[in-house]
């Protein structure tokens, strides 16, 4: 069977009114090649581009250079791929597929840095959008060598926007419209400071520090739609056979979607989502709609994901039915997040449920394994706050926030196997464990000490929460935690050895 390309694109015309001709200016700069981005924003492109508000076209680079196997793959055919949604919509069952065919280049910047520049300085370009995970969104030191590629994120848009601010001698009207949707507060702000941190680390002139923030806009906003990515093999393989074609992009999604920019509704003109009937809404403050989402949402995602693996559970709705660790993530929810969010509580409940509803999407098996990725800065910006809550107005430490944080340690119980770092759940199957570097070697390392000298596991416990690297601060004073992580994993270890 073929693979997804353009002849197959004419076959499935009708569906594929929003396609690209080759010739489209490239409007837009993506870096993320990942599903988010192609299960949410590519999806939007094309919709405003199906109803003629949007006529531009994407060019996808990864942020990373490990990411070049997908932008491979997706230039096999001929940078097309397809979206199933699925899901429950206004008490519906809802299966749409779509072909997705917005990317009028795909290419690897490591490879072609050049081509990197040029698009930079094209006088088409207006937006970059990006999706790079919260470890991708981080300021660390970076050398500037000229004609090399920038590794990191915002250095590579620092660097970037030099050679654009140089192309047009600064002129204001030749700036960007940036829209970073990883997960972190003020995402548009944190680039912006981290780009201008670049700018003063590698001399670059404060005329061009200005143009950065007066001739750009780095919007803040919080997108929200489950994107679980490519579906199960067997799924998978039922679709290609119906559709006479295969797609390793093949990308699931849930037709919920929420996009809240911090921005006037007029940007509507450059972005004109909301214009083509999507969920897209421009506020004047972003506040309750991410506190709501990332602390529920997302914490809950993160809150179920080390203990469910460690478990033996795959995915989010079979976890969500299992009847201790469905019940420990909905009451962690409702008893110990939603009381330390400050908004109206009825609110938070009800989003809460439908939250709870989202998770339990029949069609949308969405992997814990997934949701895993770099789980250490996401327990940080996710569920650290609603911990922090607790010790900040002198309550104790909940019980069930305490016992996600153990297992979060427990699960980065790692050795270092070749260039993956591997741990063991509850029944002894090996998982692998996706995080920064820097992350996984102090994991690794600290674990590595209390098995090397026999420790007693509260001194572990207070090792591993001390760890300012891992956690910006010392967890270890917080009144109680150590005590109730050492709890949580005492009783594992006795189911473990049961
Ligand atoms: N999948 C969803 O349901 C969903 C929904 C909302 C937001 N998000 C956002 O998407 C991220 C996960 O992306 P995905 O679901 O597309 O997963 P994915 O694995 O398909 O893609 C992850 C992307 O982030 C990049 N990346 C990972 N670590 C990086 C690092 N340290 N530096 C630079 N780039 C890095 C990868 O190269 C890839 O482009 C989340 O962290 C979140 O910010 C996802
Ligand atoms: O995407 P991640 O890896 O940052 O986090 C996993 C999930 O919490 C996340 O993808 C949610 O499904 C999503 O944020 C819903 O909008």
């Amino acid at each position: 069977m073929n693979k997804l390309n353009r002849q197959q694109l004419q076959i499935v015309d009708a569906m594929a009114a929003g396609r690209i001709t080759d010739n489209a200016p490239v409007t837009v700069l993506q870096i993320g090649e990942g599903n988010f981005l192609r299960g949410f924003f590519d999806w939007m492109v094309q919709t405003s581009r199906q109803q003629g508000l949007f006529r531009g076209g994407v060019a996808v680079t990864q942020p990373r250079p490990s990411g070049k196997p997908k932008i491979e793959a997706l230039n096999e055919q001929d940078r097309l791929y397809t979206l199933v949604l699925r899901g429950i919509d206004e008490g519906k069952p809802v299966e749409r597929r779509e072909i997705v065919s917005v990317f009028a280049e795909a290419f690897d910047p490591y490879d072609d840095w050049q081509r990197m520049i040029r698009l930079a300085v094209s006088p088409e370009l207006k937006l970059v959008v990006s999706n790079t995970t919260e470890a991708g969104l981080v300021y660390r030191p970076e050398t500037l060598t000229e004609g090399e590629p920038i590794v990191s994120f915002p250095g590579k848009i620092a660097y970037l926007l030099y050679r654009r601010y140089l192309e047009y001698e600064g002129a204001a009207d030749r700036g960007l419209l940036f829209l970073p949707c990883e997960l972190l507060e003020r995402n548009g702000d944190a680039l912006k400071e981290s780009v201008l941190q670049y700018a003063a680390d590698w001399g670059l002139p404060e005329a061009f520090r200005e143009w950065v923030r007066t001739a750009n806009r780095f919007l803040n906003s919080l997108v929200d739609r489950i994107v679980a990515g490519y579906p199960d093999e067997e799924q998978a393989e039922a679709w290609f056979a119906e559709w006479g074609y295969r797609d390793e992009l093949l990308c699931v999604a849930e037709p919920y979607h929420l996009w809240a920019i911090e921005g006037e509704p007029e940007l509507d003109e450059l972005l004109p989502f909301a214009s083509a009937g999507l969920n897209v809404v421009w506020t004047d403050s972003l506040q309750p709609y991410r506190e709501r989402k990332v602390r529920i949402l997302n914490g809950a995602h993160t809150l179920m994901t080390p203990l469910g693996i460690l478990s033996g559970t795959e995915h989010v709705r079979e976890l969500m039915e299992h009847e201790k660790l469905g019940s420990f993530v909905r009451s962690t929810v409702r008893e110990e997040i939603i009381p330390s969010l400050p908004y109206l509580q009825e609110e938070m409940n009800a989003y809460a449920e439908v939250v709870f509803d989202r998770y339990m999407n029949p069609y949308v098996r969405h992997r814990l394994a997934d949701i895993a990725m770099n789980s250490v800065s996401k327990f940080k910006a996710r569920l650290l706050p609603s911990l922090e809550h607790y010790v900040q107005s002198g309550q104790s430490i909940p019980s069930g926030l305490a016992k996600g944080l153990a297992a979060l340690l427990r699960y980065y119980r790692v050795r270092r196997e070749g260039n993956e770092y591997r741990g063991a759940a509850f029944d002894g199957r090996a998982y692998t464990v996706r995080d920064d570097a820097a992350v996984l070697e102090v994991m690794a390392a600290e674990w590595e000490e209390a098995q090397r000298t026999g420790e007693a596991p509260r001194r572990t416990a207070e090792r591993l929460l001390a760890c300012e690297k891992l956690w910006g601060t010392n967890l270890a004073q917080w009144p109680g935690l150590t005590e109730k992580v050492e709890q949580a994993w005492a009783e594992w270890t006795k189911e473990e050895q049961a």
